[in-house]
């Protein structure tokens, strides 16, 4: 009969993945701080960090490959390094750069890891959608990089799994494969798949990311949607162009107090403030009474890297 599974003391059935003031050190370096992150089921949490940020200390914790120095870690409701043996065939894990055969073949390899599993998806469907069909017989060692990393998120995904770590997903990737795995991510969550993934491109972050976690020397900086995250204490920006020499202090007027409005070059105009709805169709409106057509209308709001910046004080891709 098999052991039974004691649920960790943090469960929450709600989450796939529960990480508690987790602490990771490596002699006199800390190189995860006090981390917490919760990662709902069939949600899709991006780790946003530069390099050394402890991201994948942290994803390597979560699949039970590294013993944390303090705090708990649940994943599943379950421990990743006491009931590893149960996790196994509900995770999906892509290691960053690869982790295969060297002298396998692409295909051999997916087959490999479909016929470990109880339900796979059909491997050739796997090849076709991740590009790899041309290199099916090629052996993992000759494949590029990026080859070899959709090859490694093919064998992460095979087996159906609830939960799966994507560890850098698309480094190395040229822009056709990064939007391949993108799709297939999308595709994940639409399966209901929960997703921890593990990036330093804030526009990855921003277009797969239902939650972002920004870290920074393994302690977490800022959580929170994308949308959330870049609005919180913006000054958005308002550009529209129209004829030159308008009277913007009646645009002002106009607006709630605190606003301000410039023609930084002529016919190009800058509205700085919150842009809400209402201050927009303000601007629309204040055009139309004085009969002027706007045009190029704008709204700019700050990135991901802009956030990253303004808590650190340092680019994000340092
Ligand atoms: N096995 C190890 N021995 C010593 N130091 C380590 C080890 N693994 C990681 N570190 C250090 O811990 C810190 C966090 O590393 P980690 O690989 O988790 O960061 P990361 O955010 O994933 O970075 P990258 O994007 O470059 O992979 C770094 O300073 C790194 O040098």
């Amino acid at each position: 009969m098999a052991r039974p599974v004691s649920p960790t003391s943090a469960t929450r059935p709600d989450l796939a993945v529960r990480v508690s003031g987790l602490v990771r050190r490596f002699g006199h370096r800390t190189a995860v701080d006090g981390l917490d992150l919760e990662l709902p089921v069939g949600g899709v949490l991006a780790l946003l960090g530069p390099n050394g940020a402890g991201k994948t200390t942290t994803v390597e914790i979560c699949e039970g490959f590294q013993t944390p120095d303090a705090g708990s870690v649940s994943v599943l409701g379950l421990d990743p390094i006491a009931d590893n043996d149960h996790l196994r065939s509900r995770i999906g894990v892509m290691l960053q750069g690869g982790g295969a055969y060297p002298g396998a073949r692409a295909e051999e390899m997916v087959r490999l890891c479909a016929a470990y599993c109880a339900d796979p998806i059909d491997p050739d469907w796997l090849l076709d959608a991740l590009g790899l069909r041309e290199v099916a017989r090629t052996p993992f060692r000759r494949l590029s990089g990026g080859q070899q990393q959709r090859l490694s998120l093919a064998c992460a995904i095979v087996g159906r799994p609830e939960l799966v770590f994507l560890d850098e997903p698309t480094a190395g990737l040229d822009a056709h494969a990064r939007i391949v795995v993108w799709e297939l991510i999308d595709r994940l969550r639409t399966d209901g798949v929960s997703v921890l993934l593990t990036t330093h491109m804030m526009d990855e972050a921003e277009e797969l990311a239902d939650e972002v976690v920004i870290i920074d020397h393994g302690r977490v900086v800022a959580a929170g949607t994308p949308a959330t995250l870049t609005s919180q204490g913006a000054e958005n920006e308002l550009r529209f162009s129209a004829p030159r020499g308008l009277d913007l202090s009646m645009l002002e007027l106009a607006l709630p107090e605190g606003y301000v409005c410039t023609e930084p070059t002529p016919g190009k105009y800058l509205v700085v403030g919150s842009v809400t709805p209402q201050v927009l169709a303000t601007v629309t409106a204040w055009c139309a009474k004085i009969n002027v057509l706007a045009t190029d209308l704008r709204v700019e709001t700050r990135s991901l890297e802009d956030v990253f910046l303004d808590l650190t004080g340092r680019a994000l891709r340092s």
